[in-house]
């Protein structure tokens, strides 16, 4: 009980300190619609008294059941309006998400399913998140082959024809043991190892390609390793950062699949979700770029142990490498140089170690109380 007290003033103090407040900052940013005609709640929930629902964007979110799409879905809501976000996926939603908004099936390998999704609910802004990530990648190259490149030639090619906005995340895992790794600058040699990085570089190659060919107004952002409490990670290299929290609250006992001093740069989910949007809403001409990096922290998973080990001290960290991830994370940065993103759109991070890991322990805490309750 004294520790959840602790750890709720801390992330009380925490969220005081935060800039005020990012939803505030999205109204100004938002293309089209002066702040003076906005309005927002002190619950973060924004109004625009002086438009109407069709100067809003429709988005439709694809892979929208992994680890990122429900909280971004989430956060566009608040924001545009339940109706204008269409939250897709391959697999059946559970209830939660079903019943908070709408939820469409949709394969992103069926062309002609996905252009009937976007015309006939209008869609105007496309967030693909659809992909197989890095470790299940390699265990399984033709469906990582598929559902990366092929399924990113569909979107593009849907986007392109019905003159949709595009955002494609990248990722750390688009450079490779030849590229600058402390701290990786926007431009310089990717050769990633991995068919993840490949079929990542390509998004980055064909969505600037289809922008200065045909105008396509693809964006694309290179992710961290992304930490959250309530959704899980979907097969990936920096997945240990998220497990360990789960196992330090509910067994005390982790098995890390990297070495103890394997550095990679991570990033906190609301701070991700926020530059998404911030960079969805930027205005085109102050987007020098189409492709940018945005870094936040980085640590190894020895800095993780001690940093939640000031909260939980009875955590047990022990190492059982995985040869294939382990590989795949030494040819990765240790830290992505995001000077551009934070010149050109005013990208900021809120969230350091020592703030990630209070409000990690504290959400999985609480949440695992709540449970117990039942
Ligand atoms: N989570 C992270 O740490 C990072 C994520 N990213 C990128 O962000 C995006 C979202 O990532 P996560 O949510 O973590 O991924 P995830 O692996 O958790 O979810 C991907 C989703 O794509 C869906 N999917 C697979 N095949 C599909 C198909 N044929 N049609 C439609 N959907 C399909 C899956 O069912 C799954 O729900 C991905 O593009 C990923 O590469 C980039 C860097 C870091
Ligand atoms: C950093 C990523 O792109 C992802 N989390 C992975 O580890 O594959």
């Amino acid at each position: 009980m004294m520790l959840v007290v602790q750890l709720l003033k801390g992330a009380a103090k925490h969220a005081g300190s935060r800039p005020q407040c990012s939803v505030e900052r999205l109204f100004t940013a938002a293309r089209g619609i002066s702040s003076s005609s906005r309005q927002s709640s002190a619950s973060g929930r924004s109004q625009c008294s002086a438009c109407t629902d069709t100067d809003l964007p429709k988005v439709l979110i694809t892979g929208g059941l992994g680890q990122l799409g429900v909280g971004l879905a989430k956060m566009l809501r608040r924001r545009i309006g339940k109706n204008n976000v269409i939250l897709s996926d391959i697999r059946k939603p559970p209830n939660h998400v079903y019943h908070n908004g709408p939820f469409i099936f949709s394969d992103i390998l069926d062309y002609k399913n996905l252009r009937e999704i976007v015309v006939n609910n209008n869609i105007s802004w496309l967030v693909h998140y659809s992909a197989v990530l890095s470790a299940v990648g390699e265990n399984n190259v033709a469906l990582a082959k598929e559902v990366n490149i092929t399924g990113l030639h569909n979107i593009l090619d849907i986007a392109t024809e019905h003159g949709l906005r595009v955002f494609v995340p990248s990722t750390i895992g688009a450079f490779g043991p030849s590229s600058p790794r402390d701290p990786t600058p926007e431009l310089c040699v990717q050769r990633p190892r991995t068919i993840y990085g490949v079929s990542k570089v390509h998004a980055e190659l064909m969505g600037e390609y289809y922008h200065h060919r045909y105008g396509l107004d693809f964006r694309c952002l290179r992710y961290p390793g992304i930490i959250s409490a309530d959704s899980q990670p979907g097969g990936g290299t920096t997945d240990y950062a998220v497990q360990i929290f789960h196992a330090a609250v509910k067994t005390g006992q982790f098995e890390c699949n990297l070495r103890g001093d394997t550095r990679l740069p991570m990033m906190y989910i609301d701070d991700c979700l926020r530059a998404t949007l911030e960079f969805l809403e930027a205005p085109a001409e102050t987007l020098i770029n189409r492709t940018y990096n945005i870094n936040a922290m980085s640590f190894t998973p020895h800095d993780l142990t001690q940093e939640i080990q000031k909260f939980l001290p009875d955590l047990k960290v022990t190492y059982n490498v995985d040869p294939v991830r382990q590989a795949i994370a030494d040819g990765w940065p240790m830290a992505l140089e995001d000077s551009a993103a934070r010149r050109d759109w005013g990208w900021k991070h809120e969230y350091d170690l020592p703030e990630l890991v209070q409000t990690m322990v504290t959400h999985i805490t609480m949440g695992n109380q709540v449970a117990q309750a039942y």
